[in-house]
């Protein structure tokens, strides 16, 4: 049976939800699932925008023949080629020889070294500006290099200001029938998975991002139809604004990332009696989390939302522990930048660790100011740090004060 939704008088919704897939990217844990979607225009031509990953095939193929009832697919659009929404391009123009596939030259040699086989007459390759007609509706194309692929681009209805986004605007999360913004708490249940999606897998390509903010501020946007998560029929500033801060690595709220590395619980123990002190101090916009046992995306997902990220671990081996060292690393492969950083440093015969992540995170980063004050203790925090301790708290206030 075909589960399908009408977005507007002759546009549907045609993807499918994916709640089995455990890893996205075989990386990033994905517990709310995650939507392929695809879209159907009926005009005086029929258009589908983009397909949906192999997983869902049988059933995405499903939803376009329940909405096309019987009618021909005269048009393909593709706007990103990465499997999870190309992957069923062969068996669509199985079932529809007659489909014309219209996408960038980029994303024409990506299907063929994929195998989405297309032969040349089908193509129409289209370029930055190019428009088609196919009724009522004219869809213009925008370029979207890095967003997060080279060959990305965007396709916007001149008609109705329906911009399909390809990845931009996505989320993590299985729609559950409720397909547009309005009809989820997005605050409550899809923002977090929405940063998450961003940070993690286009955070790197901020200034991309803003680059095709800026193309999209000359559009007048109605409606925004994104590959992954709901579609924004009304307060676009919103989720427009949420980018602008992920894109440009502002923070979203004045609050401490506290992160620590911990082996036996002294660091631990260590950064809750920080946690404690910034609290009775009144800042309680705290996340906290074991290095350790907490996957990375959530880690660099809220590295972006805060202002302010203090990183407490132990020296391992004369070095930063391993697992500090992977939060390090990939916050430098996302780009991030522009926080300041609070520091707490464990060791028990050559503590080495503070310098290093100072040295890190000044060498590698943009704009990550660390603190002065930081704190040094020699296996378990006792009444002589105290002093450091509140100096280190005084020091991340003032400069939340300052920001
Ligand atoms: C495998 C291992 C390697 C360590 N290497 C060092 C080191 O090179 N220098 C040092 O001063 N302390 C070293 N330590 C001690 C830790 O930095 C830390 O002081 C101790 O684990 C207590 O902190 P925790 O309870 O948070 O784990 C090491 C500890 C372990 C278990």
């Amino acid at each position: 049976m075909e589960c399908v939704r009408k977005l507007t008088n002759d546009l549907y919704w045609v993807g499918a939800d994916d709640r089995r897939l455990a890893l996205f990217e075989n990386i990033h844990p994905i517990p709310r699932g995650v939507s392929y979607n695809s879209y159907l225009l009926l005009d005086e031509k029929t258009v589908l925008f983009d397909t949906a990953d192999w997983s869902v095939c049988k059933q995405f193929l499903e939803n376009v023949e329940g909405v096309l009832k019987g009618r021909k697919l005269d048009y393909l659009i593709i706007n990103h080629v990465e499997p999870d929404h190309a992957a069923s391009i062969e068996e669509v123009l199985l079932r529809h020889p007659e489909t014309t596939v219209i996408s960038n030259e980029q994303a024409f040699t990506l299907m063929d070294q994929f195998g989405y086989r297309v032969e040349g007459e089908k193509q129409i390759v289209v370029k930055e500006g190019d428009t088609q007609k196919f009724g009522k509706h004219t869809i213009a194309f925008v370029a979207a290099p890095m967003v997060h692929w080279p060959e990305a681009m965007v396709s916007f209805d001149l008609t109705t200001g329906t911009l399909f986004s390809a990845d931009a605007f996505g989320s993590f999360g299985a729609l559950g029938g409720r397909i547009f913004n309005d009809e989820v708490d997005f605050d409550r249940d899809w923002l977090d998975d929405a940063r998450r999606y961003y940070t993690n897998i286009v955070g790197k390509y901020g200034p991309f991002v803003m680059d095709l903010l800026g193309k999209a501020s000359q559009l007048d946007i109605k409606m925004i139809c994104p590959l992954h998560g709901p579609v924004w029929r009304n307060n676009i500033k919103y989720i427009v604004d949420k980018y602008i801060h992920w894109a440009t690595y502002e923070p979203e709220e004045k609050g401490v990332l506290l992160v620590y590395a911990s082996m036996y619980g002294n660091t631990e123990s260590t950064a809750s009696v920080l946690a404690a002190k910034l609290a009775e101090k009144g800042m309680t916009n705290i996340a906290m989390y074991d290095v350790s046992k907490t996957d990375i995306s959530y880690l660099i997902s809220d590295a972006f939302k805060y202002s302010h990220l203090v990183l407490a671990s132990v020296t391992y081996n004369l070095g930063i522990y391993p697992k500090m060292l992977n939060f390090l690393e990939d916050m430098k492969a996302l780009n991030l930048q522009k926080r300041i950083v609070g520091i707490i440093e464990n060791g028990s015969w050559a503590c080495t660790v503070g310098g290093l992540m100072t040295e890190f995170l000044e060498n590698n980063m943009k704009a990550m100011t660390v603190l002065q004050d930081g704190v040094t203790i020699n296996s378990r925090m006792t009444g002589g740090q105290e002093r450091s301790m509140n100096d280190l708290v005084d020091g991340i206030l003032n400069s939340m004060k300052e920001a």
